[in-house]
């Protein structure tokens, strides 16, 4: 069982206009252990009556919050941001047991998303509108920026703390009301941080968690719900999909984080030992499950061989095992369907030509364990060329010319995240032009934090999230025309 030096953090309810409550129905969900299938807690599966009420809690705080000055708003995400800080050990036991990833990972991601609090805590001052010259002399014309209202969000289970705390900073920096649905196979941590969001003074119905296994039950009453004037979602493309057609019956402003189809270049200029460096932690960090990490390593010709020998040496060595083990840097998967999923994408590839690299694939450490995997030659006839492979598997394309390999990372319809290795300040720019990605690491596997504009383009999603750019998502403009001067 999961020991806590604050046990108090570790909660089996929703918490809705600062109650911990039960579902209606009384129905429940298990949340396991995807390292021994261990259940860590049985707590409370809420649906769409109970999604409402939060809403209208939400929509009730709504003017008081907002009306705070943005510098109260900022002193008391600022101690939200303190407390999460100060329990950083608990949540990541909370979040490596339900989720899997090594504490290491966990402990990163803890404090990653606390510091998007500690960030729209500052931006939120530097909300500034404007004072635009008149078209005549008896006119005079501002702007001022106001909060759009109360948000629903949608977060996905592979980083269940930090997706939430992206969504809730600038939210409750800009004075909206949030609810936050997280992923119903790793729910604790977001119940965690609304104790520490009740510890640190958030006014009952700004932060609300509402989980349930009957995500679609809960997503259709966000989605449809007028009272709901922003959405946020982080998770598939599928879903986002189908989400932003819900949202568009009332025309919800929304921001959708999606999936990914990461390109990562080596290029025959490159410092070959800092790209084997980068693309393993781009590939495996949480065991290859996040969206911005690795699925395609495309190498020029001419370094080929030498990159694939370092590279899967490198891999063969990473340390698989239970995430509270010390030493761990490749956790399990999230559930024995992921597992599958990343075999029948591997099956497919050997089927079309690719040769394994090194011993990877599924482990009898448990059901949800796989072996980091390297393939080599493979091509874009194989599924994991277009598809997200979301797991442990890296597999190497060999191309011949620069052009080539700008066209072949670009031959996908996602366009989130993109990596290169090159030391030619020509090619840098040319290539970091060329990538059709929402974002681009230059000689740098890592790229994720709150002072950048995280976000994607075509089917990756829209809007950003961090850096200056990611508090308009939160705001609405509004034009004041004064006459009779
Ligand atoms: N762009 C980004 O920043 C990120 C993108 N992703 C993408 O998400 C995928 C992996 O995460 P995964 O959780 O499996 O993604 P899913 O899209 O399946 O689930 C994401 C969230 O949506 C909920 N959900 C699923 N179906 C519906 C529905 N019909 N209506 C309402 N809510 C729904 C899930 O709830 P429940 O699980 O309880 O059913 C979960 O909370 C990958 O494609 C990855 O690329 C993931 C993280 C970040
Ligand atoms: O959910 C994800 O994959 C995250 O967005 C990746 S990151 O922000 O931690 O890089």
């Amino acid at each position: 069982m999961l020991q806590l030096k604050n046990p108090d953090l570790l909660r089996k309810q929703s918490y809705i206009n600062g109650q911990w409550v039960d579902a209606d129905s009384g129905n429940t969900l298990d949340v396991t252990n995807p390292a021994n299938g261990e259940t860590l807690a049985t707590i409370a599966s809420l649906g769409a009556e109970e999604t409402r009420r939060a809403i209208e809690a939400a929509n009730a705080a709504w003017p008081d919050w907002r009306n705070r000055t943005v510098k109260e708003r900022a002193r008391i995400l600022r101690d939200w941001y303190n407390l999460i800080i100060e329990h950083v050990d608990d949540l990541a036991a909370i979040l490596t047991a339900e989720q899997g990833k090594p504490l290491s990972e966990a402990k990163t991601e803890i404090t990653y998303g606390a510091n998007y609090l500690e960030w729209f805590a500052e931006e939120a001052k530097r909300a500034y509108g404007d004072v635009i010259a008149p078209p005549s002399d008896d006119k005079r014309i501002v702007v001022i920026k106001q909060s759009v209202g109360v948000t629903a969000s949608i977060t996905p289970w592979n980083f269940p703390s930090a997706m939430i705390a992206r969504k809730v900073a600038p939210a409750l920096a800009a004075g909206c009301t949030f609810i936050a649905k997280p992923a119903s196979e790793t729910p604790l941590s977001a119940l965690a941080l609304a104790v520490l969001a009740e510890q640190a003074g958030i006014p009952k119905g700004v932060f609300n968690v509402v989980v349930g296994k009957s995500s679609r039950e809960i997503g259709a009453e966000m989605t449809s719900n007028p009272l709901v004037r922003k959405f946020t979602f982080t998770g598939s493309t599928a879903v986002g999909k189908k989400l932003e057609a819900q949202c568009a019956k009332t025309m919800k402003k929304t921001s959708m984080e999606l999936g990914g189809n990461a390109p990562f270049i080596v290029f025959d200029d490159a410092d070959i030992d800092e790209a084997v460096k980068g693309a393993i932690i781009c590939k495996y960090r949480n065991a290859g499950q996040t969206c911005v990490c690795a699925n395609r390593i495309l190498v020029q010709e001419g370094v080929y061989d030498a990159f694939a020998k370092k590279f899967s040496a490198a891999v063969s060595q990473l340390k698989v095992g239970n995430g509270t083990e010390e030493g761990t840097e490749v956790g399990p998967m999230i559930n024995p369907g992921a597992v599958e999923d990343v075999k029948a994408l591997v099956e497919d590839a050997l089927s079309k030509g690719a040769k394994t690299l090194n011993d990877g694939g599924p482990s009898d450490m448990g059901e949800c364990f796989y072996i980091p995997t390297v393939l080599g030659d493979a091509d874009d006839t194989m599924r994991l060329f277009k598809e997200e492979i979301f797991g442990p598997v890296a597999p190497l394309f060999k191309f011949k010319t620069e052009e080539e390999a700008i066209r072949l990372a670009n031959d996908t319809e996602f366009g989130l995240a993109s990596y290169f290795y090159s030391r030619d300040i020509g090619r840098i720019w040319r290539v970091a032009e060329g990538l059709e990605y929402g974002m681009v690491g230059i000689n740098e596997g890592i790229i994720s934090n709150e002072m950048a504009p995280f976000g994607g383009i075509k089917e990756s999603g829209s809007g950003r999230e961090g850096s200056k750019y990611g508090l308009s998502d939160y705001l609405e403009i509004k034009y004041l025309c004064m006459g009779g001067i």
